[in-house]
């Protein structure tokens, strides 16, 4: 029986003193690198985020010339097709099963990149909605200051800052297709397949770098199992659309996040979901996690982690609705829409590009070994800035996109 992810649910919504959120909010990015934000509505209305996911559905129905039109480019930014990104290269045989739509900066409510005509109406609402997630991200950012009591607090705030200059921040909707969809799309698997962009020494020389067979969990896979690059993660949910997983501190076992957890079940929306990334880990010495996660595809059983053997599923669970909430069998996640697609929004908050991500002044962060026997490798290793950090992942999950380009 696979067991749900037990994540706390933090209220960031107050006004009051912030010492004691900020205190929770540390201790689950330590514990789990993941934290649900409970959704009062205060931070993001709930109106924002169903705008968002409307637009987000009108724009992956667009024509596909009008996204091929917007693809995505080396700034990260525009259309991600159907297994474009393998956000886990070593071991994904094609690349991951969704397509994504990168909005980077907006100046004066406008997008600084091309916009499929469908959502041009649409352009001034997402620039909004991304403000909202910027400033919800920096009000998470002065938690954790708080929160690790560095000095200034405001240190990691300071960071991210639009007025500092350019940054990797984007917010991104995802759309992952029905698991019908992808029956029929494996016939033309070869015409996406990129050759790996991984230097001959790193990754075995040509001739062995052959596609390794198909293997069953690969139908199992909308993401790759992978971190995310930047400072924090925030992602928004639907109802009814499972299917996020977290690696466990032993390194195999999966625990599905649910979106609505106990507790939340009558909130105006499913809370929040924040996770930390690569870069603020890295910038903490390893004591904030950044925690690797996949997503699968929902079986009729609400256990998603082994691979499903059913070839046809079942959508008993999607006819039952939203339930009414009579009974709550137990920590069973609400109705499963199985055969449907599946929308998430992300929002990937980075540094400046320029910001060095030099020793965190804190006391906690200084004093913490990283798990490493000797010595603190962090006080002597070469002070990356924030973009050269973002450009060395990057390059790993676009195979394609940054090879033969430089
Ligand atoms: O769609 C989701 O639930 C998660 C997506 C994700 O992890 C990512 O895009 O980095
Ligand atoms: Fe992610």
């Amino acid at each position: 029986m696979v067991q749900a992810a037990k994540l706390p649910i933090i209220d960031v919504s107050g006004d009051g003193d912030q010492t004691q959120v900020a205190k929770e909010l540390v201790e689950a990015a330590i514990e789990h690198g993941f934290v649900y934000i409970k959704n009062t509505g205060a931070d993001i209305p709930v109106e924002a985020i169903d705008e968002a996911f409307a637009i987000s559905k009108r724009l992956f129905d667009a024509p596909l010339s009008e996204k091929q039109a917007c693809a995505i480019q080396r700034d990260n930014c525009g259309w991600s097709g159907m297994n474009v990104e393998k956000l886990d290269p070593a071991n994904q045989r094609v690349g991951d099963f969704k397509e994504a739509f990168n909005f980077g900066e907006f100046i004066s409510g406008k997008a600084q990149q091309p916009i499929p005509p469908a959502i041009v109406a649409d352009e001034a609402s997402i620039g909004r909605f991304r403000d909202r997630c910027y400033r919800l991200a920096l009000k998470l950012t002065t938690l954790f200051g708080i929160g690790l009591e560095v000095q200034p607090p405001d240190f990691f705030t300071q960071a991210h800052l639009r007025a500092r200059g350019p940054s990797g921040t984007v917010l991104r909707f995802l759309r992952y297709p029905p698991r019908s969809a992808l029956l029929h799309h494996h016939d033309d698997d070869h015409h996406h397949h990129h050759p790996s962009s991984a230097p001959a020494g790193e990754r075995g020389r040509q001739e062995d770098r052959q596609p390794p067979p198909p293997r069953p969990e690969d139908a199992d896979v909308r993401a790759g199992a992978h971190s995310d690059y930047g400072s924090l993660t925030l992602l928004f949910r639907l109802r009814g659309q499972p299917g996020l997983e977290i690696l466990l501190p032993d390194g195999v076992s999966w625990a599905p996040v649910p979106v609505v957890p106990p507790t939340t079940e009558r909130d105006p929306a499913p809370p929040i979901l924040v996770n930390i990334g690569d870069l603020l880990s890295y910038w903490t010495n390893g004591l904030l996690r950044s925690t690797v996660h996949r997503v699968v595809f929902p079986s009729s059983s609400s256990s998603s982690s082994s691979s499903s053997s059913s070839s046809s599923t079942t959508s008993a669970a999607a006819a039952a609705g939203n339930g009414g909430g009579g009974g709550g069998g137990g920590g069973v996640e609400e109705a499963v829409d199985v055969e449907g697609p599946r929308y998430s929004i992300a929002y990937f908050c980075h540094p400046f590009h320029e910001a060095e991500l030099t020793p965190v002044p804190s006391k906690r962060v200084r004093e913490y070994k990283g798990g490493m026997a000797e010595g603190n490798p962090y006080a002597e290793r070469k002070v990356l800035t924030a973009e050269e950090h973002l450009v060395m992942r990057l390059k790993a999950t676009y195979t394609g996109l940054y090879e033969d380009k430089e």
